[in-house]
């Protein structure tokens, strides 16, 4: 069937709006598994035997000092960088080693870069529309024959990101805080089941920090977030289980307190500051 003869069909599920499948077999485990994982630029080591789990539902943490290695292994678990050696795995039936950074997308794992990428000129209710659609060339035409089930699900995700007054808003005229918001929001269309987030409140005043962490904590349970942070206070805020990467390998796990009375995490810490 053509593509016109496809959007004319209104009473068909169109290929290009069918919910992403992600048949994540978490039964028997974690939703992110990592056994020791290497990856060396130029002979340096920028991840060391990296060993981490995440659980169904969880919200993690990881926190670490300048070049830790926390970007480097989120490039892991998305397909972008390809360790030496190692194993990594999304629940127990995919192995990411073995897939594309976009087949991994599309089995459910949504990453939030640092820097919000909306689309400007769209109103917010556009930008999520547009991240609904496999096929982003099909927005003119979305509108028009959009099902409703399409339209409550791009409701209940405004709601979840505090934006329904601002549906109808450019996504220009948003503050920095609410376009990381729609942010979120345009990966929820995709109904992840992993969402990895770099520094969500770097450059966010202190109500915007709050309400991010209401959003981020109210997403666990649903899907699973892994968040890189470096402000400790927001990293307290939200997290129940924290993860301290040094030199490529985890240096400690625990709550936040346990963590930041660690004599090694004090040490990488002080040693950060002089
Ligand atoms: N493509 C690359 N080529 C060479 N070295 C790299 C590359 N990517 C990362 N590195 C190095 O690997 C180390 C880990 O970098 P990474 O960006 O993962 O750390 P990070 O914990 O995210 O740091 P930050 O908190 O500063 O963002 C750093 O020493 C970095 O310079």
């Amino acid at each position: 069937m053509s593509m016109l003869e496809q959007l004319t069909h209104r009473d068909r599920v169109f290929d290009f709006l069918a919910p992403v499948a992600s048949p994540v077999d978490v039964r028997h485990g974690p939703i992110l598994y990592m056994e020791g994982v290497n990856v060396s630029f130029d002979g340096f080591k920028a991840i060391n035997n990296l060993n981490l789990t995440v659980d169904d539902g969880e919200l993690r943490c990881i926190i670490g000092p300048n070049g830790a290695g926390k970007t480097t292994m989120m490039d892991i678990i998305t397909g972008k960088t390809r360790p030496d050696t190692g194993s990594v795995w999304f629940g127990s039936r995919h192995n990411l080693l073995t897939k594309s950074e976009p087949d991994i997308a599309s089995l459910g794992i949504g990453r939030k870069f640092q820097k919000p990428t909306v689309f400007e000129a769209l109103t917010v209710f556009e930008n999520l529309e547009l991240a609904m659609a496999a096929d982003k060339r099909i927005l003119p035409t979305l509108t028009a024959i959009m099902k409703p089930e399409y339209r409550d699900r791009i409701n209940e995700v405004l709601e979840t990101i505090g934006l329904q007054q601002l549906r109808d808003r450019l996504a220009g005229i948003l503050s920095h805080g609410q376009k990381q918001w729609l942010e979120i929001g345009m990966l929820l269309m995709q109904k992840p089941r992993l969402l990895l987030v770099d520094e969500p409140v770097a450059g966010m005043t202190e109500q915007e920090m709050e309400r991010t962490a209401e959003l981020l904590t109210s997403l666990a349970g649903k899907q699973s977030v892994v968040v890189v942070e470096h402000d400790m206070g927001f990293v307290r805020s939200i997290a129940r289980h924290v993860t301290v990467l040094h030199q490529g390998s985890v240096l400690a796990e625990g709550t936040m307190d346990q963590v930041s009375n660690d004599p090694e995490v004090i040490k990488v810490y002080l040693g950060e500051e002089a």
